[in-house]
């Protein structure tokens, strides 16, 4: 049994749960794993000098909880698959080779779950973009006034710089393109993967 994961990083709003959800349903036997499903409870999320929570930091999320889903999928993916109703598809071929989508904003900044990615890319969109994007989007709980210009973005930079300390096998994307120019050039590239893997041994 084969086994590839697949990281889909980037800033917030560039695109990642959109292009995450529509590569997994052109490949078989994938599944997403979605950093903010592991969000902590607003009560366990500290506020800066500034008066602003503090959700853009890994401290804000369950990351142990995340690490065990991951290993519980790396551990047996068809029965990851299977709990979750996603039965793989029969294939003409026996050389399954199952993909894991790690989608998230700071999956990159975590080393344990960094150093498990055979590929990863990083959506990236200009700053005007990301604010406009993010404005319209609604958070639980709500971004308050200013949380943007005076949270979200510095800390962006911060975890963008610590990111490239960390990682170096980053494939950039540029998050203006149309959705499905981004999925076309995803996928041809997963598809050149899992077809290198087939070809093993
Ligand atoms: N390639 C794209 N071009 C234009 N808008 C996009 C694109 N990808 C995503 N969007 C839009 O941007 C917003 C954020 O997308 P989403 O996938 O939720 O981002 P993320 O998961 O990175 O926060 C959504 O309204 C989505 O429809
Ligand atoms: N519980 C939540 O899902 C929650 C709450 C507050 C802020 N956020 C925001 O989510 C962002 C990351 O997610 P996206 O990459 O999907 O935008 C962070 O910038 C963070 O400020 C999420």
């Amino acid at each position: 049994m084969k086994t590839l994961i697949i990281g889909v990083g980037g800033m917030t709003n560039g695109g990642k749960s959109t292009l995450s959800m529509s590569l997994h349903k052109k490949i078989s036997c994938s599944c997403i794993i979605a950093q903010d499903s592991y969000f902590k409870h607003d009560s366990l999320v500290p506020v800066d000098s500034n008066g602003f929570k503090q959700y853009d930091v890994l401290d804000a999320l369950h990351m142990d909880n995340m690490m065990r889903e991951i290993n519980s999928w790396r551990t047996d993916p068809e029965l990851f698959l299977r709990h979750r109703g996603l039965i793989p598809e029969p294939s003409s071929t026996d050389k399954k080779v199952y993909v894991l989508i790690v989608e998230g904003f700071l999956i990159f900044n975590h080393r344990p779950l960094n150093d498990l990615f055979d590929k990863r890319y990083f959506l990236e969109i200009p700053y005007d973009v990301c604010k406009r994007r993010r404005s319209s989007r609604v958070y639980a709980p709500p971004d308050p006034p200013g949380y943007f210009d005076g949270y979200v973005w510095p800390m962006y930079q911060k975890n963008r710089h610590e990111m490239e300390s960390i990682v170096s096998e980053i494939v950039f994307l540029d998050g203006l393109k149309p959705k499905e120019e981004l999925l076309t050039a995803l996928h041809k590239d997963v598809v050149q993967e899992i077809d290198r893997l087939r070809e093993e041994d």
